[in-house]
């Protein structure tokens, strides 16, 4: 992996959610965590509002604006629309070789990985860009999801070599001590986006990794 598409998957990895705000408050709301400090910013919407396409073209060209990557949760078919950076893929979504065929070499492909090292050493292999753990905390957005430990992602900073994600619960409050165990950029909803400053709040979170 290039240098440069190194630095750019590193830092804040802001998560939208539609339920967070009104849905005309999202580019505004988008635009302070991108003032804020983020890196990566995910368009995660899991309706099936007709309005998505927009949003996500909307928000793509701040991201532009920003410098910021742009990732489409899930779709890949919207990804291709709103020529976003990438993907992010889960086990219920498309596999990681046809979104590749689909998105080409350039597209940045990130894996949900669980608290499964094995299958993110299978998506290591399988060409994907990042790889993501979680959760980490116990996350009011995802309350089912399993638990990865603060130990796992220890471990998985030792045995892999592409950028690691860590996400789940994580606030400005405990973030610390995620990018402590050596992830490369932590994952974050309410975090920044349920809170009422979320400028400040992605701040907080940005200011712990080095540029
Ligand atoms: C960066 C990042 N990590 C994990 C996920 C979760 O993906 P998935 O398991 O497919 O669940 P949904 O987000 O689709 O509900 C993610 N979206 N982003
Ligand atoms: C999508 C996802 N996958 C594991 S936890 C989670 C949600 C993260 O949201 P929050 O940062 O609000 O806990
Ligand atoms: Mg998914």
């Amino acid at each position: 992996m290039s240098a440069e598409r190194r630095r750019a998957l590193h830092g804040l990895y802001a998560l939208t959610d539609s339920g967070l705000q009104r849905p005309q408050d999202l580019p505004t709301r988008v635009e302070a965590v991108l003032s804020g400090g983020a890196h990566l910013l995910q368009y995660r919407d899991k309706s099936a509002r007709p309005q998505r396409r927009q949003e996500a073209l909307q928000l793509a060209a701040l991201c532009r604006a920003y410098g910021a990557v742009f990732i489409v949760n899930d779709d890949v078919e919207l990804a291709v629309t709103v020529a976003a950076d990438g993907v992010h893929l889960g086990r219920d979504d498309l596999s990681l070789s046809a979104a590749r065929a689909r998105l080409g070499p350039a597209a940045i492909i990130g894996i949900s990985c669980y608290n499964e090292l094995g299958r993110a050493r299978a998506a290591a292999a399988g060409g994907a860009d990042y790889v993501a753990f979680g959760s980490v905390f116990p996350s009011p957005t995802k309350p089912r999801a399993v638990h990865a430990p603060l130990e796992l992602l220890a471990a998985a900073r030792e045995v892999l070599s592409l950028p690691i994600v860590a996400i789940g619960g994580i606030t400005p409050d405990n973030a610390r001590r995620v990018v402590a165990t050596g992830v490369d950029a932590v994952a974050v909803v309410r975090g920044v986006f349920g809170v009422p400053d979320p400028a400040s709040a992605a701040r907080r979170v940005a200011c712990l990794f080095d540029d």
